[in-house]
């Protein structure tokens, strides 16, 4: 199994029934399609970055890849097992879900909520050393624990590993949060909005640091943001991906030098548009692309392509069936028609705005 994807995502769908609502006799309760039709894979010492407006499934999707949400339909591997048949144990499982778990981590973006108020540093970093090392004795976890903080910059160690979390810096619970999560040795690691709550001047140094300590321990990240620049930043230093998502699927996907460089997505065109360091005339960039701003609800996603409804090219045939992803360049995947020569788009009427639902305007920027 040793050249499978440390995770393979297929046709990965998520749908949340909405509970609390009480259904008249014989209605469906409703669904929210957070996820649908996503497959990703995320090699070994990889990196990749989703980016996409709020409640667009990032989250949902990353907890699907690290094994903490099961799918409602398709499939979630780890290094070739699948993840919720060796919860079941249904067939032969080769890898326990118990190993799985705890080789894919998540840090997130409220360290301060994910570290136990009453235990020291040292305390809480000690917990995984014993997970995986039960051998270390107590020296040698000091010494292990003492090593990390000063790799992460926080020294002196020995009285950093004594304080408690309320006696750290937002960037200091960072660390420790990013330093407990390594100590698992984990392939992968979900990193959820880990620098958004970050000082805009500390975030690169984060970002920086995680791709450093990537390396070293050969581990994989998955990185979730609303924020293109953040995004932009780790995938294309790490020489990593860019994944676009909108409404609950993958619309691009690639490397940073092509999805920026060449986007083909008009979702991809309008994030770019939003974030004014990415845009190369950004005193310059008119109007806004999107028909309208308006997220369409994802317990009632528009047909055919999702993003058909604030499209700028949208024409009637983006009404009828979700399009295929298809190769467009290097390890470069978009979901559009306009990507496909041949597709009856090309001689399809445009939508005017008369012809579609909710429509409207505004200039919501994923920059910060
Ligand atoms: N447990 C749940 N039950 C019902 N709906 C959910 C649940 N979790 C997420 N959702 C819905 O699924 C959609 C996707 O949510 P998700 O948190 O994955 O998006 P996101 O892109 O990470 O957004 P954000 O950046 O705001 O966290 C949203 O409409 C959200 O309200």
């Amino acid at each position: 199994m040793t050249d499978e994807p440390v995770v393979s995502m297929e046709n990965v769908e998520v749908h949340f029934e909405t509970e609390g609502s009480i259904l008249p006799f014989g209605d469906d309760p409703e669904v929210v399609q957070a996820v649908d039709g996503v497959s990703l894979d995320i090699p070994e010492n990889d990196v990749v970055a989703l980016v996409g407006e709020s409640g667009c499934g990032k989250t949902t999707l990353g907890k699907t890849a690290i094994g903490t949400q099961r799918p409602t339909s398709g499939s979630v591997k780890y290094k070739g097992q699948d993840i919720w048949k060796a919860n079941d144990g249904e067939g032969d499982v080769e890898i326990s879900f118990k190993e799985i778990r705890q080789s894919l981590q998540i840090i997130h973006q409220d360290p301060g909520a994910a570290l136990n108020p009453n235990k020291t540093v040292q305390h809480s970093l000690e917990a995984p050393l014993k997970l995986r090392h039960p051998d270390m004795d107590t020296f040698e976890r000091r010494e292990r624990i003492h090593e990390m903080l000063a790799r992460v910059g926080m020294e002196p160690p020995e009285d950093y590993a004594k304080r408690f979390p309320h006696q750290l810096s937002g960037g200091e619970q960072q660390r420790v949060a990013l330093i407990r999560a390594l100590l698992m040795n984990p392939d992968l690691i979900l990193a959820d909005e880990a620098v958004s709550a970050l000082d805009v001047s500390l975030r690169i140094d984060m970002m920086d640091l995680m791709l450093d300590l990537q390396d070293t321990f050969n581990t994989s990240f998955l990185f979730i943001s609303h924020n293109l620049s953040n995004a932009s930043y780790i995938a294309g230093k790490s020489d990593g991906r860019i994944g676009i998502m909108y409404l609950g699927e993958l619309v691009e996907i690639g490397p940073i030098d092509e999805v920026l460089g060449d986007p083909q997505h008009p979702y991809t065109k309008a994030l770019m548009w939003a974030t004014p360091n990415l845009h190369p005339d950004a005193a310059d960039r008119g109007d806004s692309p999107l028909r309208k701003i308006d997220v369409p609800d994802p317990r009632n996603p528009p047909t055919g392509c999702r993003f058909h409804t604030r499209c700028p090219e949208a024409r009637e045939a983006c009404t009828g069936e979700m399009p295929d992803a298809v190769t467009v360049g290097d390890d470069h995947d978009v979901a559009c028609y306009r990507a496909y020569d041949d597709h009856e788009y090309w001689s399809s009427p445009e939508l005017t705005d008369d012809g579609l639902d909710n429509l409207g305007t505004s200039d919501e920027s994923t920059a910060d």
